[in-house]
């Protein structure tokens, strides 16, 4: 794959209380690209999670010192936690479950309303795709407010690890990522070449998943799961490291994926953990061993 620098104009959304609107009818551009922008509400600062971001992975000082130290801390009851990456990525992973247990107050504020958000998105994407309602609990796993695994993921970018992408070029597995980014460097596989997606700090970059792809493949409208990667982060003096956090929904890993047929039967597809511990080997990464 070419490293080109040409960059790529997502569709747009806002959420209002008839769902998510796309500005020039990008619905279903969105779906057949698998990623859109999404104005993040004027309610929502996202500022806390910028800071556990710059934070999570430095050295506690003292016990109050709560947003630093999840490097060394166990996170004994995530299945996920801590892992130091092959690239500049170094990545906290806490289900939102835990959040109240491991995060300050601000932040799992933050999260939990980034989670309304994106089960609002997903909830409207199913049914432009042609999911069935009453299939929402086989196919998540979870009441029809919940799936049964969201997550959250704080990326730091270490600029001081050079000569590897930022993030390598992947899909998300679950459903749907909602993603905060402070810096540029997020590109997504279009068209035959990397773009790069220019950032926009009043929207989050929304993408679709492969449970969501292996679903929808054989619907009216089916979503894709989109490539992307982050670029490598070079050090600027006096700006922070490149920092992301995003939510993360899909099925919990014991779990089987769904697709719906042609005839339109709802099939299970295969095993949620086999799938991720294949992908996990393809992108160089060893399988949360506690998953
Ligand atoms: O940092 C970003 O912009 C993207 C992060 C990402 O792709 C991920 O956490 O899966
Ligand atoms: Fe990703």
């Amino acid at each position: 794959m070419s490293n080109q620098s040409v960059s790529l104009s997502l569709p747009r959304a806002q959420l209002t209380g008839h769902g998510l609107e796309f500005s020039d009818s990008s619905l279903g551009q969105a779906l057949a690209l698998g990623a859109f922008l999404l104005q993040i509400p004027s309610s929502l600062d996202v500022n806390p999670g910028f800071e556990i971001c710059r934070n999570f992975y430095r050295p506690r000082r003292d016990a109050q010192d709560v947003l630093r130290g999840h490097r060394e801390a166990p996170h004994e009851r995530s299945k996920l936690g801590y892992e130091d990456r092959p690239n500049q990525v170094e990545q906290l992973q806490i289900e939102s479950h835990l959040w109240r247990e491991y995060f300050p107050l601000p932040i799992t504020r933050l999260l939990g309303a980034i989670k309304v958000v994106t089960l609002q998105a997903l909830r409207h994407l199913f049914e432009a795709s042609g999911v069935h309602q009453d299939h929402w609990a086989t196919i998540t796993g979870g009441t029809l407010d919940e799936t049964s695994l969201c997550y959250t993921t704080l990326n730091h970018y270490r600029s001081g690890v050079r000569g590897t992408l930022g993030i390598v070029e992947h899909t998300d597995s679950g459903f749907i990522t909602v993603i905060a980014a402070d810096q540029p460097g997020f590109e997504i596989y279009h068209q035959g070449m990397w773009q790069a997606v220019p950032l926009e700090p009043g929207c989050f970059i929304v993408n679709l998943g492969d449970a969501y792809q292996i679903l929808t493949a054989h619907l009216r409208l089916p979503g894709h799961a989109v490539l992307h990667r982050v670029i490598e982060t070079v050090p600027v003096r006096d700006t922070p490291d490149r920092s992301s956090f995003t939510v993360y929904m899909g099925p919990n890993f014991d779990m089987s994926l769904y697709q719906y047929s042609g005839s339109g039967a709802l099939e299970v597809y295969q095993s949620f953990r086999a799938f991720s511990v294949l992908k996990a080997q393809g992108m160089g990464y060893g399988f949360h061993d506690r998953v």
